[in-house]
């Protein structure tokens, strides 16, 4: 059987997430059609963004008929979610953890208590150390049907296949000596609330191993070569408050990686571990770090720890910083709303991130229970037509008095004329679709003699600078922690995730095959559009 990896179930869900309802019957083909299915995208821009499934799957033979394929499965994807580890590629031995529940950190321990007897007995237990053949499940619903909401099969019936994967923590064996580690943090890309935590809780746990040597990289990867941004050397004090702020306390940036150039300088500046905080650029940026690292036989570990607002990390539940920015946009809905039903036919709508997936828009439209119209980049829709989005509007307008749309950044784009621009990382650069909406509407109504009063709110940079709010700050605090646990554990090339409420380490290569995206089939959608009460707008229904 060929390689079967996560990207399967990735791909599917992707594909799923962005199949027209009229294609519904090529749709269920990718879920029981084996993965052998040949579909082609109706838009050609969609096209693009599904070939990398379809190479994928293409290469996929798997026979169901075979009463071990499950079982072929299982092991494949055991493999695939094996963690890259030092001892891989160098001779590495292990030696027993220096991390303590029991002491303030590991070099006091390490100076007052025989190293030999510090691994066995009662206090293991207290440490609470986990198992390195630990699991948890990736995926725990058992779905009777392919055609169940949000379903992601592997055969044709939909057979319940267990899928594990790493469960994190701290181990009984680590890989490093602690006082030897120089340790470096970075954080890349767009700013997430939250950096801030989880650079804090990596520096305590490092400290709490006996590490002293820990490092700010400013500004992104531009920190490691560019020679005006010298490394900071981090302390308590430095790190103390920084959860009270937004931000980072390093800086970030995008655009400018050479993965040569920072391994150079990781290897110049005798960097052991690297914790880098990003998104799926970041996420690709660590990964072809990690690879050079290995080939150069370099002992450091690479570690990541996902940030990104727009959740659109494949197989986690959230992403830190998420919670928040839905915190914030939530504000944003409702005052879009007041500003709507306070005025004469008034029109709200605020436009939130998202530049691939609409999390943020679904989630905020969700919990602000305010919105009437939720558009995202997964879910097609028209403008215009008597079952379009305008046409919804006036009928609400008619009907109600007053609307409030929210729409993600990423939504309609093929309704705009493309910049044709990417950012210094090499990110397409979107049209406004906030105000070309803003501008139909006005246009539309006006032509209409309707009186309408569009009041457009972009809070664009709001949901994204402010402090994380109480959940996210927990799960960077989780995140940090395990972060520097996998790395003293030997592992590198991995990140560090929430599936299914439980901490994991999951393989870099297995989150960043292709953005995660709101799934349509999903429960979610489906209750966000029983929440906001706005029919179908795709094309094929216009
Ligand atoms: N495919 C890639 N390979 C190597 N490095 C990359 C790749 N894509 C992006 N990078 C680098 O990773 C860094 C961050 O990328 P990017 O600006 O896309 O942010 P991100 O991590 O995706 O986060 P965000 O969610 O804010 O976009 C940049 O310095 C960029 O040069
Ligand atoms: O303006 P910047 O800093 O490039 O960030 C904008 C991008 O950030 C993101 O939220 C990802 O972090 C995207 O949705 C959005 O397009
Ligand atoms: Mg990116």
């Amino acid at each position: 059987m060929a390689s079967v990896s996560s990207m399967n179930n990735a791909c599917l869900s992707n594909l799923s997430a962005h199949v027209p309802m009229s294609n519904r019957d090529q749709h269920r083909q990718l879920y029981y059609g084996n993965l052998r299915f040949k579909w082609m995208g109706r838009h050609s821009s969609r096209k693009i963004r599904f070939s990398a499934c379809r190479i994928v799957a293409e290469k996929l033979d798997i026979d169901f008929s075979d009463p071990d394929w499950k079982t072929e499965y299982q092991k494949d994807f055991e493999n695939t979610f094996n963690l890259p580890h030092l001892k891989d590629v160098l001779d590495v031995k292990p030696r027993p953890s220096t991390f303590s529940l029991m002491h303030r950190d590991g070099s006091r321990w390490l100076r007052n208590e025989n190293v030999t007897d510090r691994a066995e007995g009662p206090e293991d237990r207290k440490n609470d150390y986990v198992d390195i053949d630990d699991r948890t499940l990736l995926k725990v619903i058992k779905y009777a049907s392919p055609t169940s909401a949000g379903a992601e099969c592997i055969d044709p019936n939909c057979t319940w296949v267990e899928q594990w994967v790493h469960r994190a923590g701290p181990r009984k064996e680590i890989y490093f000596e602690p006082t030897k580690v120089k340790a470096a943090i970075v954080t890349c890309g767009g700013l997430c609330p939250g950096l801030n935590d989880v650079i804090r809780q990596i520096f305590f746990t490092l400290e709490r191993y006996g590490v002293q040597k820990i490092f700010g990289v400013r500004y992104g990867f531009r920190g490691f070569f560019d020679p005006e941004l010298p490394m900071k050397k981090l302390s308590r004090e430095h790190v103390q408050d920084i959860n009270l702020e937004g931000g980072s306390l390093l800086g970030t940036s995008r655009g400018g990686a050479s993965t040569s150039d920072i391994v150079d300088s990781i290897e110049a500046k005798e960097i052991d571990m690297v914790f880098i905080l990003g998104g799926n650029g970041t996420h690709a940026g660590a990964n072809a770090i990690h690879n050079e690292c290995r080939k150069r036989k370099m002992k450091v570990s690479v570690i990541c720890v996902p940030k990104t607002i727009d959740n659109d990390i494949l197989l986690m539940d959230k992403t830190f910083g998420f919670d928040t920015a839905v915190e914030a946009a939530q504000r944003a809905i409702n005052s879009a709303y007041i500003e709507a039903h306070s005025a004469y036919h008034g029109i709200g709508l605020v436009k939130l991130m998202g530049r691939s997936s609409g999390f943020i828009a679904m989630h905020a439209s969700l919990a602000s229970g305010q919105v009437d119209i939720c558009l995202i980049p997964e879910v097609p829709f028209t403008l215009d037509g008597p079952n379009g989005v305008l046409s919804h509007l006036e009928h609400l307008i008619r009907t109600k008095g007053a609307a409030v749309v929210c729409v993600a950044e990423g939504a309609g784009q093929e309704l705009l004329a493309a910049p044709d621009l990417k950012d210094l990382s090499g990110n397409a650069v979107l049209g406004d679709i906030g105000v070309h909406f803003k501008n139909q509407i006005k246009s539309y109504f006006n032509e209409k003699g309707i009186h309408a009063d569009v009041k457009y709110i972009d809070p664009t940079y709001m949901v994204r600078s402010v402090r994380a709010n109480a959940s996210d700050a927990i799960l960077c605090t989780v995140l940090g922690q395990n972060a520097v646990h996998g790395a003293f554990a030997g592992y590198s090339g991995i990140t560090m995730g929430i599936c299914n409420t439980h901490y994991v380490f999951l393989p870099i290569t297995e989150v960043i095959h292709t953005p995660r995206a709101v799934n349509p089939n999903s429960r979610m959608w489906h209750r966000c559009l029983t929440s906001t009460g706005q029919p179908d707008f795709s094309p094929r229904n216009c």
